[in-house]
């Protein structure tokens, strides 16, 4: 759950993961917006420069601290980050070091308007990342996006193309759309590109400008719920089990069988790359 005061949202996330570490998780997903109400609103008063150091980003400063006490990978839902003078919504992996693995800038920016239902505008304060983000780690290789990235097929597959085992989606979608939408784009990343999903959302707060779905999701590589939650807070642990990614793929081999003489995405950052 989050609240207005930031200093509780640190300390509460702090204590949440040492819970979840005291019961085995190696890897820890916290939820998008984690250290601030999600609105455009607070997003300037709650950002903070994330590679300016711990005093001056003390949300990721603490996850940084955790992991590397109890030896986990913390892919560190996401924050308000203020960098060159423009704000993003951010996510960090920190391995079982401590280090910064990687920061992944939400690419595509919640801009939706459902006329009497929900009308919201991220762009109206924050600017779009630029790269899709992958990453290798002690739990295997993860391809991130936040909340609304998970709604855009080509990024999942990309990351897919490049190896990833998990994808993990730190993300709060709304009363409108999360009923019809949240678990079905979860079960379709997770079908389509034949790995896992994980996902995690802020608690559902009624009393809040923004009311989050909830329901925080572990989803195999079959597009089966492994592990699930309702909208109060909890902390959900299940196992993940990568050589079941291989029978999946024998057993139904889409992408051998893929038509790529007649439709293709393109990575761009790799085209480039080369
Ligand atoms: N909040 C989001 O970024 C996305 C969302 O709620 C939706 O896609 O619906």
């Amino acid at each position: 759950s989050v609240t207005p005061d930031k200093d509780r949202n640190i300390a509460h996330a702090r204590s949440a993961i040492q819970d979840a570490a005291s019961k085995g998780a190696q890897l820890v997903l916290l939820p998008e917006i984690w250290n601030s109400p999600y609105s455009n609103d607070s997003f300037p008063v709650y950002a903070e420069d994330i590679d300016a150091g711990a005093d001056a980003s003390p949300s990721t400063a603490m996850l940084s601290e955790l992991s590397r006490f109890l030896k986990i990978t913390i892919v560190g839902g996401s924050i308000p980050e203020l960098s060159g003078g423009r704000l993003y919504n951010t996510c960090c992996v920190f391995g079982t070091d401590g280090k910064l693995l990687a920061k992944h800038r939400k690419i595509h920016l919640f801009d939706i308007d459902i006329p009497g239902k929900i009308t919201f505008i991220e762009s109206k304060t924050l600017t779009a990342g630029e790269t899709p983000t992958i990453v290798d780690t002690e739990v295997g290789r993860i391809g991130i996006g936040i909340c609304y990235d998970i709604r855009f097929p080509e990024l999942a597959m990309i990351y897919a193309a490049r190896g990833a085992h998990l994808l993990c989606y730190p993300g709060a979608f709304n009363m409108t759309t999360g009923p019809l939408h949240w678990e079905l784009l979860q079960r379709a990343r997770a079908t389509d590109n034949q790995l896992y999903v994980a996902t995690c959302s802020p608690a559902r707060d009624t009393g809040s400008g923004y009311v989050a779905w909830g329901h925080s999701t572990l989803v195999g590589p079959f597009g089966e719920v492994l592990a699930t939650t309702e909208h109060d807070e909890a902390i959900i642990i299940a196992e993940i089990d990568y050589s079941i990614l291989e029978q999946r793929r024998t057993n139904l081999p889409v992408t051998k069988q893929r038509r790529g003489d007649l439709y293709q995405v393109v990575d761009f950052q790799r085209l480039n790359s080369q």
